[in-house]
């Protein structure tokens, strides 16, 4: 069903060929939205979640049974620069964690009912660091693409990516900065919590980055020159879950910054996904008004790994639970004013 990603215009051309929502299920969610037994537009945003997803998955009275996150992991040579409060071997030692079940992730995927899948991209050849030349080649590039785009279970009803990369807030701030302009400091925020010296120092590397690289419109280019593996790998599964019309929940900051990458790849690129969360990173919230996303939930998380978009299923399950399973107002004998 989805085309093997021999190169880069593999995946334009199924960005710019991506199904979009199916109009019947859609309009058919909608009159039964319209009927069930509550005040019109009580359940507020929960009811047009309902709605989007039933419309994505060609089904005006769906079902989630299976949802699955999945976390790509990978290291950046932009850390040599002191980017980070903590050194990039956390990276490798919380995929341990992550595969011992001991990460929040862990207990986020399991308490919304997903599977979960962790990907570790190559940990230790990190991505060069990109205020030398571009973090990654093409084939580079292509790679952890095709990591996330293997990734997606074609039985998934409902997709979450997260990810772990020690200094990885650098590369999504230099991304959000190349592809939506303004300065290096609108876009640069504390991470995993550098002091101000450390915010300083990195927004300085983030303006380097951009006086080294910005200027190109292509997501993708900019993906490569600024971006990581496991962003890559985010961009990669975000684009396969619309090929599948698989739902997805975005997560925090970085996860955000990869959908970037494909939002100006064709109309509505991302229409299929919703924000999970708004992360206490800085940036966030400016980058989903780019993206005209309204988060689900603000809960001052600032962790990465899914975590907000895992949440986050919770609320998309609760929808979808009432708009398929409540009674109409002729079912339940009620009456409907
Ligand atoms: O998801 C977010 O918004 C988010 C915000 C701040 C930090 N993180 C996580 O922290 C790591 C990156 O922080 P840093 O300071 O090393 O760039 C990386 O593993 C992310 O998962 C994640
Ligand atoms: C411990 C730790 C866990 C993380 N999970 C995602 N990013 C992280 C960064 C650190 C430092």
């Amino acid at each position: 069903m989805l085309p093997e990603l021999k190169d880069l215009n593999t995946l334009r051309e199924a960005l710019s060929n991506a199904p979009g929502p199916d109009g019947n299920a859609l309009q058919g969610a909608a009159e039964r939205n319209g009927q069930l037994t509550k005040p019109p537009g009580a359940l507020g945003r929960l009811e047009d979640l309902a709605i989007w997803y039933a419309s994505w998955r060609g089904d005006a009275r769906p079902q989630i049974s299976a949802p699955q996150v999945i976390v790509f992991a990978g290291n950046h040579g932009v850390t040599a620069q002191g980017v980070s409060a903590f050194p990039p071997e956390v990276t490798v030692q919380m995929v341990m964690n992550f595969e011992h079940g001991g990460a929040a992730i862990n207990q986020l995927a399991k308490a919304a009912g997903a599977t979960m899948n962790v990907h570790a991209l190559d940990l230790d050849r990190p991505t060069a660091d990109f205020t030398a030349g571009p973090a990654m080649s093409e084939e580079e590039l292509l790679e952890a693409l095709r990591v996330g785009w293997t990734a997606v279970d074609h039985n998934a009803d409902l997709l979450v990516v997260g990810e772990m990369g020690i200094g990885n807030t650098t590369p999504a701030a230099a991304i959000a900065c190349a592809l939506f302009g303004g300065d290096a400091a609108d876009w640069t925020g504390r991470g995993t919590g550098v002091d101000d010296a450390g915010l300083a120092n990195k927004t300085r590397v983030v303006a380097e980055g951009i006086a080294l690289h910005g200027g190109s419109g292509d997501g993708l280019e900019i993906l490569r020159r600024l971006g990581g593996r496991e962003i890559a790998a985010m961009a990669g599964a975000i684009a396969a879950a619309r090929a599948l019309r698989i739902p997805v929940i975005l997560d925090g900051f970085i996860c955000s910054a990869a959908a970037a990458c494909l939002a100006n790849k064709s109309e509505g690129a991302l229409d299929h996904t919703v924000a999970g969360h708004q992360s206490a990173e800085g940036a966030h919230a400016a980058v989903l008004a780019k993206l005209g996303k309204e988060p689900l939930l603000s809960l001052g998380l600032r962790l990465g790994e899914g975590s907000g978009g895992a949440l986050a299923i919770n609320i998309l399950k609760s929808a979808v639970a009432c708009h398929s399973g409540m009674a109409t107002f002729a079912e339940a004998g009620v009456s409907d004013g």
